[in-house]
């Protein structure tokens, strides 16, 4: 048994030998391009056939592109897949303890059943509860969430004996208590009996939460205590006069649990969600120290309880474990519909890119369903002689904090009420606590970037940590994906605004990480997330720049006739292929590329674009940084038009406006230039500018339906349509004079 490995590592040597074919050709073709458009700088002026300002605008645009997609092809150098044993993992009690981490922020937008969802599937994964800590982080310090982990510690007293007896997969309750589960169990009268009993109880609490929620009054839960509040920590116990014998009247030990609502004051920058896991890695470290922790957003539940024992395959594998910092899961989500027309499941980060990432250095750290070493956070290597006032300067001045870094604190957990009050106090969770000490700059989750993982992850790898990337069949983790147009291009804002804070700074992935411990490739791959955002300028140049100079007469691409055609059409053609083939083999259809080429150019023209704008105007001063946590209740009408595939066009005019206006845009030069070159007859000429027009039209046929055929509530309202009419007119109008003003 010994000798069986705990995993394996299966290399993909088909996609890698297609995929470096397609590059070398892809590349061959960029270099003809390449030199098409110089060529034509080296062109006598007077026989150019387009002024140069347009050309090089289009020729930067290219460049970027080609740039971004170089850097891309490093996710497709090496791509593996791995398959675990845990059933081979040592006995349980050789197995080291884990802490859960579950951060929520604001019970409005994060709706308290769902996050005790999240705790009781943590409380019930497959591992000895004496080993199990689960901490819930409540940022916005509302009584109602606190109210809610007194009921699920409550419900958990029956919830995880039923789940363990029977053997229950699911262990999120409403999803179990669903029709929707795929494990309902076994018929036998017991059984059913018991599960009715539970489910009772289910109810109770659902029902309790609803009436606390109720109680305080719809939008008044997050009043203005979230951003100023003083710090409770609090370690779940049972009620001495605890009410009614457990139904299965187990006795079997429970799951550690604690609510930590860190300290916030409206002087002190709190830092998000990195802020708040700092916190538990402090809380967490006085209590129960576990060298393991499993990071998990508020709606991210465990689908599977043996994700831990999945984890353990390759933490404690000795050939892997030494440099090993996390084990990442994919995040995927239950709510995604067959369609998904707004690329909700991420198919190509966790399909495509993570496993391209995991045969090299590993997958980026990615929020959430990842399980670290603790260690890693530390940021340097802790010896047991390094001196206390060093440590201070790094950790702060808590001597527990201190006794648990040299892990001369023994993993014990506290339980006698004495030493539980010390614990409620502590100045650990306080807003001053990280005052001059090195929390978020080099210890734990760092505060440079609002993608706090992304950031944490590539530092951890510019060290020489590694990760790796398990991905099996059944889902271990199962959120709430973005399925409303709204949500997603809020997200899609804050995510580049995170990324561009990083791409503009001192740890810019291709300046900082060359000279350190990361591959080459791997930083390739860090670099071409972190450029993502810069999508908005080439995809904002394609949607303009043709169309204007197509109407004005203007050729910036070459004839039909000519042999460089060729070259353009091939570049276009294997890309587009390249993705489709890359699409059907990850379980997608012809559909699913469309979809993901349209929200990839709604991205770019939106939320890359005021993401970098937010990001460069927080560096000169004018704006703070800010997480607008994302939406995780469920809204039927929205969601119904998610799942029948309609566009849910109700968000903020700063979104739609581009989006439109471009459609109208690209619509008006193709008509335009269609009717132009019937009459002038120079068709061979603008033949690409044409197809560049009908291509984003096409692309974007939801949009004009949006506009002209639906009457529904989320189509496009008739003033957004207007104005956008008015701003294309606009840019066409003073878009030629300029045109003119430049060409002669
Ligand atoms: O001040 C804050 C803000 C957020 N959160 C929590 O952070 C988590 C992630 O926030 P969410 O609104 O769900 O953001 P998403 O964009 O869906 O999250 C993705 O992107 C984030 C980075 O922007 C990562 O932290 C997440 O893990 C990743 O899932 C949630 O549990 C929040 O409760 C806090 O605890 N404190
Ligand atoms: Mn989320």
């Amino acid at each position: 048994m010994d000798s069986l490995p705990l995993h394996v590592c299966h290399v993909h040597k088909l996609s890698i030998l297609l995929n470096r074919a397609y590059l070398l050709v892809h590349s061959a073709a960029l270099a003809f391009l390449i030199y098409y458009r110089v060529s034509f700088l080296f062109q006598v002026p007077n026989t150019r056939t387009a002024p140069v300002l347009p050309w090089l605008l289009v020729f930067a645009s290219e460049l970027l592109l080609s740039f971004i997609w170089l850097l891309g092809q490093a996710f497709r150098w090496r791509p593996v897949t791995r398959t675990v044993f845990p059933e081979r993992i040592p006995e349980d009690d050789k197995l080291p303890a884990i802490d859960v981490f579950i951060c929520t922020t604001d019970p409005d937008k994060e709706p308290t059943v769902v996050v005790m969802n999240t705790v009781l599937s943590a409380m019930a994964l497959d591992y000895p509860p004496e080993k199990l800590h689960v901490y819930l982080s409540d940022d916005g310090g509302s009584p109602l969430t606190f109210h809610g982990i007194r009921e699920a510690w409550r419900f958990a007293r029956y919830w995880l004996p039923f789940c363990r007896r029977y053997g229950i997969k699911t262990g999120c309750p409403e999803l179990y208590f669903s029709a929707l589960a795929d494990d309902i169990g076994f018929g036998s009268s017991e059984f059913m009996i018991q599960r009715q009993k539970t489910k009772e109880r289910y109810e109770m609490m659902k029902d309790s939460i609803t009436q606390a929620r109720e109680r305080c009054g719809q939008g008044h839960t997050r009043s203005n205590t979230a951003r100023d509040h003083p710090s409770v920590v609090e370690v779940m116990q049972d009620e001495s006069n605890y009410d009614t014998v457990p139904v299965l009247a187990d006795k079997t030990k429970m799951p550690l649990l604690v609510y930590v609502s860190r300290e916030k004051r409206p002087t002190h920058p709190h830092h998000f969600k990195a802020g708040a896991l700092n916190v538990l890695q402090r809380v967490s470290s006085i209590i129960s120290n576990s060298p393991y922790i499993l990071v998990l957003d508020c709606d991210m539940y465990c689908n599977d309880p043996t994700s831990a024992r999945k984890a353990m395959c390759f933490h404690l594998d000795p050939k892997v474990s030494n440099s090993l910092a996390f084990v990442q899961f994919p995040q995927r989500f239950h709510n995604i519909s067959k369609n998904d027309i707004y690329d909700s499941q991420l198919r190509s980060v966790f399909s495509v890119q993570w496993e391209g990432l995991d045969g090299l250095q590993g997958p980026v750290l990615s929020g959430t369903c990842f399980y670290m070493k603790r260690v890693s956070l530390y940021g340097s290597t802790i010896d047991e002689d390094m001196d206390l006032e060093e440590l201070k300067r790094s950790f702060g001045s808590s001597d527990e904090v201190i006794k648990s870094v040299r892990q001369i604190y023994k993993p014990n957990v506290i339980n006698d009420q004495l030493s539980l009050q010390k614990v409620t106090q502590l100045p650990a969770a306080s807003c001053s606590y990280e005052t001059d000490t090195k929390w978020g700059k080099e210890v734990g989750f760092l505060y440079d970037s609002v993608v706090e993982d992304y950031s944490t992850g590539f530092r951890l790898h510019c060290k020489g940590w590694t990760s790796v990337y398990c991905d099996p069949s059944r889902p271990q983790f199962l959120g709430n994906g973005t399925t409303s147009l709204n949500d997603l291009l809020i997200q899609g804002t804050r995510w580049s605004t995170g990324l561009i804070d990083v791409c503009f700074s001192k740890f810019c992935p291709l300046i900082y990480g060359p000279p350190r411990n990361i591959s080459i490739l791997e930083t390739m791959c860090y670099g071409e997330l972190a450029f993502t955002p810069l999508y908005c300028l080439p995809l904002w140049c394609f949607a303009t720049i043709p169309q204007l100079c197509l109407l004005n007469g203007i050729p910036l691409y070459p004839k039909v006739s000519n042999s460089f055609f060729v070259v353009y059409v091939f570049v276009f053609l294997s890309a587009i292929s390249k993705h489709l083939y890359e699409v059907l083999l990850t379980g997608g259809s012809f559909r699913t590329m469309q979809n993901e080429q349209r929200v990839w150019m709604i991205k770019s023209v939106t939320c890359h674009l005021y993401g970098s704008l937010d990001s460069i105007m927080k560096k000169i001063g004018m704006r703070e940084s800010s997480f607008m946590p994302t939406n995780k209740v469920d809204d039927d009408e929205r969601a119904k038009l998610y799942q029948v595939g309609k566009f849910d066009f109700q968000t903020s005019n700063m979104f739609l406006l581009p989006m439109v206006a471009l459609v109208i845009l690209n619509t008006a030069a193709f008509v335009g230039g269609l009717v132009r070159v019937i009459f002038v007859g120079d068709w061979d000429k603008m033949f690409v500018q044409l197809f560049i027009s009908l291509y984003v039209v096409f692309m974007n046929l939801p949009i004009i339906e949006g506009m002209i055929i639906r009457k529904d509530k989320g189509r496009i309202q008739p003033s957004v349509t207007q104005l956008s009419v008015i701003m294309s007119i606009l840019f066409l109008f003073l878009g030629s004079i300029i045109i003119s003003i430049v060409s002669y």
